[in-house]
């Protein structure tokens, strides 16, 4: 029975990613990915909208405080034929055009579609507030009060500069998390437990995948839901099947695909470690480039190069594993040893998972670790107390992510480097790059997490 009288103020929150090892090669489920969850986390709070006295609207409005022009008010009726929940977005005026948010539409309307087919009662309307970590973006914000964990960014989201940990991966989780645990009762839905996991993991795989108008592998949900992992991806083809929104039969193949055992993705948690006394620090790069279709240029690589692909992607894999047992190794067995030589085999790792990136990048094309980014890596590699570090993700210009002993006196000379870093203009490919910053992130190992909801209050009332 779900009544407005009865629901109560939910909020959930949801990790940011750095992809450390296995980009590209985790496009075929042939090979693996580790993605580490970061500390910086988006936010979602849910709870009954404040209508005036005796209306009851069928609307649910999200607001993202934290940003200028950043509300979208949705209406939204059960459609035909098993066409699930239709969600329109209306407008605040007749002359203001619409701003769309295509995560939040479509998370919204699969997150109803699912609730609708496990129960008939009407959806009652809710306010929904986001609030992400300031790490998400490299504007300056400024607080609320001076207690306040989330700044105000006073820009529109598209003026916002993103640092790439993945927001709307965290986004879509955090809120259909949130909506699902709003209107469901505990035994229907629990975020805590490993069902209520693996649901919230393939409808949230679904919609994101919807919203983003593409199928990738899926490594930045995976993580926002369980946090850091070895990441096996699922089958592309398990999505399309699937009917659009509206179109019948939607609803119960949605809800069958998202409570069925078709899935085949791996997501080990205990392959993943932290050794005590070391830390991720991820550096944010200024660059004017970016590069487009670097994915599809480097699978098209593969597929007209087979033999060589298939050699260098092996040794990857093997390089990567090696990777991800060694740091467990540290993390579970006390060595003994101190200092450089505890972390020597790691170092050995990262170098020749490096040189096979670049072999990569140079067959390939693609800049991977370009040139600007080997300098950066080296500079950053020779600081007494860095472990390594690599180009996360996709790769290319705009970030590395560093693993360094977790000691002020680290980060100070680490700081020095990034902080004075200065190319010379002279690359082969023209790209140079700008300012080197330190992100305020680290690892975190717990993935989507229920929040108390007093921690937004000030952001809730103030809106
Ligand atoms: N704080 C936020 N509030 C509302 N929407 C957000 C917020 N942060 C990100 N988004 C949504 O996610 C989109 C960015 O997603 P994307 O381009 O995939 O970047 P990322 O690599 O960070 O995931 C934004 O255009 C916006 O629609
Ligand atoms: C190439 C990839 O394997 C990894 C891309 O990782 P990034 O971290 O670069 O991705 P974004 O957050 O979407 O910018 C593609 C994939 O796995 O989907």
């Amino acid at each position: 029975m779900s009544s407005s009288l009865a629901l109560q103020p939910q909020a959930v929150s949801a990790p940011g990613k750095v992809f450390v090892a296995g980009g590209y090669l985790v496009l075929d489920r042939k090979y693996t990915a580790l993605v580490f969850g970061l500390d910086a986390r988006i936010h979602v709070e849910i709870e009954p909208i404040q209508t005036k006295s005796g209306v009851t609207l069928s609307e649910i409005i999200v607001r993202s405080p934290q940003f200028r022009d950043a509300a979208w008010e949705y209406g939204y009726r059960l459609t035909e034929g098993d066409g699930g929940i239709a969600v329109t977005q209306l407008r605040a005026s007749h002359t203001s055009s619409l701003n769309k948010n295509p995560f939040i539409e479509t998370a919204l309307t699969y997150a109803l579609t699912y609730i609708s087919t496990l129960q008939s009662t009407p959806i009652p309307p809710s306010s929904i507030s986001i609030l992400a970590d300031q790490a998400y973006y490299s504007n300056p914000g400024s607080p609320l009060s001076p207690s306040s964990r989330f700044l105000n960014f006073d820009v529109t989201l598209p003026d916002a500069h993103k640092t790439g940990l993945g927001s709307s991966a965290a986004l879509v989780t955090a809120f259909t998390a949130a909506v699902l645990s709003y209107y469901l009762p505990k035994e229907a839905f629990d975020v805590d437990s490993e069902k209520g996991k693996s649901v919230l993991h393939n409808l949230s795989q679904a919609s994101h995948c919807a919203a983003q108008g593409k199928v990738g592998s899926g490594f930045d949900i995976a993580s926002a839901v369980y946090g850091s992992c070895l990441y096996r991806r699922f089958s592309p083809s398990l999505l399309s099947s699937l009917p659009a929104p509206g179109a019948a039969s939607f609803a119960a193949q949605l809800r069958s695909l998202v409570e069925g055992d078709s899935w085949d993705v791996e997501i080990a948690k205990a392959k993943v470690k932290m050794p005590r006394g070391l830390r991720l620090v991820m550096c944010d790069v200024d660059c004017g480039s970016q590069t487009p279709g670097m994915v599809r240029t480097v699978l098209k690589w593969r597929e007209q190069n087979p033999e060589l692909a298939d050699r260098i992607w092996g040794e990857l894999q093997s390089g990567n594993e090696a990777f991800a047992a060694e740091l467990t190794r540290l993390a579970t067995e006390d060595s003994g040893e101190a200092g450089a030589e505890k972390f020597a085999k790691l170092k050995g790792i990262f170098e020749a998972n490096r040189k096979l990136i670049r072999e990569m990048s140079k067959e390939s094309g693609v800049p991977i670790e370009p040139p600007q980014q080997t300098k950066l890596l080296d500079a950053c590699s020779a600081v007494a107390g860095v472990v390594g570090g690599v180009v996360p993700g996709a790769g290319g210009y705009d970030a590395i992510v560093l693993l360094l002993e977790d000691k002020e006196e680290v980060i100070g000379e680490l700081r020095k480097v990034v902080e004075g870093w200065k190319v010379d203009g002279h690359s082969e490919d023209g790209v140079t790059i700008g300012k080197v910053g330190i992100l305020g992130v680290r690892e975190d190992m717990v993935g989507v997490r229920r929040e108390d909801v007093v921690i937004y209050r000030e952001w809730i009332t103030s809106s």
